[in-house]
């Protein structure tokens, strides 16, 4: 599975950093920590799988964001990120990351994103990977602070900026409220994703589809319980970014047996695997492929499919995905 090649739609930058580096990062910058000790550290910012909500589970990210306030550690982080997906043959990654988590110390919003690129286009320099940015707004955020980061970031089109996104808390309905920032993104030419169906039922990503117009959904588990949120899905070709241990970890489901993936995939709607938070849910792409893998008899032949299911859903340029189809 490791030496497989790997397409990697939906990681959060802050729920990827190693314990080690922001334990580094305090140390440098002088920077409180509840302790000093590596395997607290770890505890910290590893979800446990008795883990009951999405909402607890968001609680782990606050030590990584901690460390990712200047423009060094925000380029280390996520130069480590990418080094990471490329040791396990990751050889695409689409990084996310909300901006308006990092502005703590005085950081703008351009000066983050750029922090990010630099990190990122480090690591494909470095290694045989190639990588986009999804900017995240929080829902627990206000509206105009989503339309700031639209605003802000569109210059980044183009040069590692792909598309825009909702995370966060998930409540019912949340989507008519961001309906005119994400028209406005639209308008500027990101692409959409939406964090939606994961702690909240599937109309939210019947919105999502119809009132945002995303063309990919960040979960999306819950259409498994809504006839008709499922059929928008599958007629409409969404993609859905699927991350299973994650899903375990906010209770989503409660156990891999009643995952829904490969029902999703057999039925043939566009899925593919991810790992949400490779910190925070303590996993790599090659953990999660292979849980698929082991409970649900995946062939070789269905991953190929997946794979090529994941070029097309890219926000890459024609460019890559030809590439990235040459290797498989
Ligand atoms: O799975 C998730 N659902 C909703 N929000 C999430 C998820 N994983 C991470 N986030 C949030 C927490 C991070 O601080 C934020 C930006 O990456 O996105
Ligand atoms: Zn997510």
């Amino acid at each position: 599975m490791r030496k497989l090649p790997k397409i990697e739609l939906h990681c959060h930058l802050d729920g990827s950093v190693r314990a080690e580096t922001i334990l580094d990062i305090a140390r440098k910058e002088n920077l409180e920590l509840p302790s000093y000790n590596i395997n607290d550290i770890k505890k910290l910012v590893q979800v446990p799988i008795d883990c009951t909500s999405l909402d607890e589970y968001l609680k782990k990210f606050d030590l990584a964001n901690k460390v990712m306030q200047t423009k060094e550690s925000i380029k280390r982080v996520t130069f480590e990120l990418v080094e990471d997906a490329a040791n396990e043959n990751v050889k695409y990654i689409e990084i996310r990351f909300a901006p308006m988590l990092h502005m703590k110390k005085g950081l703008s919003i351009k000066e983050v994103i750029q922090s990010v690129l630099k990190g990122m286009n480090q690591a494909c320099e470095k290694y045989e990977i190639k990588a986009n940015l999804i900017l995240g707004c929080m829902r627990n955020m206000s509206v105009e602070d989503a339309e700031l980061v639209v605003k802000e970031g569109k210059e980044f089109l183009g040069k590692g900026v792909v598309a825009i996104d909702l995370c966060g808390p998930e409540v019912e309905g949340f989507a008519t409220k961001y309906k005119k920032a994400i028209e406005s993104a639209r308008s500027y030419g990101y692409r959409v994703t939406i964090h939606a169906g994961e702690a909240a039922s599937g109309k939210n990503v019947i919105d999502a589809i119809n009132l945002l117009g995303a063309e990919r959904i960040g979960h999306g588990i819950n259409i498994k319980d809504m006839k008709e949120a499922y059929d928008l899905v599958k007629r409409t070709n969404v993609t859905l970014e699927m991350c299973p241990t994650s899903n375990l970890h906010t209770k989503a489901i409660d156990k891999i047996s009643d995952y829904p993936f490969f029902n999703f995939y057999k039925d043939d709607l566009s899925v593919t695997l991810n790992t949400d938070n490779r910190t925070v849910s303590d996993v790599d792409l090659t953990n999660e492929i292979s849980l698929v893998k082991d409970n649900f008899n995946m062939s070789e032949e269905d991953y190929k499919r997946i794979y090529l299911n994941s070029v097309d859903a890219t926000f890459a340029d024609e460019d890559t995905k030809m590439w990235l189809k040459s290797l498989i």
